[in-house]
């Protein structure tokens, strides 16, 4: 099995300015849809195909992933595609910010690395203050996705999620877990979890009106759950 990037190592901590739309796609104004840890992209290059009227962008702190991926999606047919190379701890809120509003309108975190242990807490990737620039570039109605394979790695996603209070699940659809991906194309590691019969854990969030928390407020609350799966039956 690989090894795990270690996102808390100085290397990975140096902010990086990442482009403009303007400098990353053929048509700039489009909706985006934003990968977090998209690891060779093909879901996003899929993606890419299918929406043309939409741009995809995918961060994946692996560079040798990024270089083969980001070099697909500059030879894509529509321009609507980049992969670019960072920590989306440390470099994505900046980014985030200068968009044009709703310019952000779907963001998804797909099969993130399973950090478990409670003394790892911190190499998750869906830590309060991304969460919160996410929820702060989001209109409200706008999606994030979140799907894991691993229970203990998508519960403490939910709970953060519904602890910060800025996102809902459509009102459509409020089962714990979705049966489908609203996305129609399956990543690299959904298509092996799927080959092999085991199950996928799905919420769909859409930004709410409610104003968002503090940082620390949200981590000081976030810090005092030990168990994310009991606080989302509380
Ligand atoms: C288990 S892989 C899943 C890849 C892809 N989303 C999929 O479903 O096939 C998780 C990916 O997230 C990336 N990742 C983890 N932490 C990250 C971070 N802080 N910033 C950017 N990418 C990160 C990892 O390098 C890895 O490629």
């Amino acid at each position: 099995m690989r090894q795990h990037v270690n996102p808390l190592s100085s290397f990975f901590q140096l902010p990086l300015e990442l482009p403009p739309p303007e400098q990353l796609f053929r048509v700039p104004d489009q909706p985006i849809h934003l990968d977090i840890g998209c690891a060779r992209g093909r879901c996003l290059l899929g993606l890419a195909e299918r929406d043309p009227h939409w741009n995809h962008l995918g961060v994946e702190i692996r560079r040798p992933l990024v270089t083969s991926a980001d070099r697909d999606a500059l030879a894509s047919e529509h321009g609507n595609v980049r992969i670019l190379f960072c920590n989306a701890n440390i470099s994505l809120e900046g980014w985030m910010k200068a968009l044009k509003q709703d310019q952000l309108q779907r963001v998804s975190i797909q099969f993130p690395d399973p950090w478990f242990k409670r003394r790892h807490r911190k190499r998750r990737v869906l830590q309060p203050a991304l969460l919160l620039a996410i929820a702060t570039a989001l209109q409200p109605g706008r999606e994030l996705f979140l799907q894991s394979d691993v229970l203990n790695v998508i519960e403490p996603m939910v709970a953060l999620t519904e602890l910060s209070a800025c996102f809902d699940r459509p009102v459509e659809d409020q089962r714990h877990w979705r049966a489908s991906n609203p996305l129609s194309v399956p990543t690299e590691r959904e298509r092996y979890v799927l080959k092999q019969n085991l199950p996928v854990y799905r919420v769909l969030y859409r930004r709410n009106q409610n104003p968002l928390p503090s940082v620390s407020d949200l981590e000081q609350r976030w810090q005092e759950i030990d168990n994310p799966a009991e606080a989302l039956t509380t």
